[in-house]
């Protein structure tokens, strides 16, 4: 199994001074915890995507972590998210049949989610992704901020990563050239079926201060 860890992000909404994989929580940068809980998963091969000018720093930060056995390649990104999975699915070799993205930014998943994920693809799912139910009742809006529909709130879904496919599949969703927020929606888009399941409150994605600070809290409490 193969996992491609996106870390190429600014993390401009987090307005730290370094690009955000490489800001600490509690004195270990997110990139090197989410590469050691990828690690803790059944992986037989880790490409990590950070911004090409810290491809140097990167390798020296995870070649430590890197067990006998596993292969770990360091490459760059690209400008949005969906090129740097595209770069990180290039860099994979052909052994690899099944692949999850994992977002760097989710740096505390727990490794059941990655288990839940790859259990749902050895039982037979094209793709397979975590999610959580949602507490607020989302409103789908127009220009104006009029609504135009309520959602059943039972029937919605926060999802996170690991996301887990087919490689050849996932290969063929990112040649579409379609723009999407998660890799999920490029597979949906092409006609398969993708299944949700159970994610966890640890899979937040660290996007703003409050959220270091929440990881920096769910840390101390562990
Ligand atoms: N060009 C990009 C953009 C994002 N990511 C990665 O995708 C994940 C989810 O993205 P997000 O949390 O939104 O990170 P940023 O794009 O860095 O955040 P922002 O939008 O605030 O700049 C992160 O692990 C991020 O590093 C990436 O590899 N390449
Ligand atoms: C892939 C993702 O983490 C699923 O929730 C999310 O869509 C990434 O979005 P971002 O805007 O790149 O943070």
């Amino acid at each position: 199994m193969g996992v491609v860890v996106v870390a190429a992000g600014s993390g401009t909404r987090l307005g730290a001074e370094r690009p955000k994989a490489f800001v600490e929580v509690v004195g270990t940068t997110i990139l090197e915890r989410a590469v050691a809980g990828v690690l803790e998963a059944a992986v037989d091969e880790l490409v990590v995507v950070v911004p090409e000018d810290l491809v140097a720093e990167a390798t020296g930060r995870v070649d430590p972590l890197r067990p006998e056995g596993v292969d770990v390649t360091v490459v760059a990104g690209g400008a949005e998210r969906t090129d740097s999975v595209a770069a990180g699915l290039a860099a994979l070799s052909d052994a690899v049949s099944v692949v999850l993205v994992h977002d760097a930014a989710r740096c505390l998943t727990p490794v059941v989610v990655f288990e839940r994920v790859l259990a749902a693809l050895a039982a037979g799912a094209a793709g397979a992704i975590p999610g959580v139910p949602v507490v607020d009742t989302i409103k789908v809006v127009d220009a104006g901020g009029v609504i135009t529909a309520t959602p059943l709130r039972d029937s919605l879904r926060a999802v996170q990563t690991p996301q887990g496919f087919d490689r050849a599949l996932l290969t063929a969703a990112h040649a579409s050239g379609a723009a999407a927020t998660d890799d999920a929606a490029l597979v949906e888009a092409l006609g398969h079926d993708v299944i949700v399941v159970e994610g966890d409150a640890l899979g937040l994605k660290i996007t703003t201060v409050d959220d270091l600070a929440r990881a920096e809290r769910l840390l101390s409490d562990h």
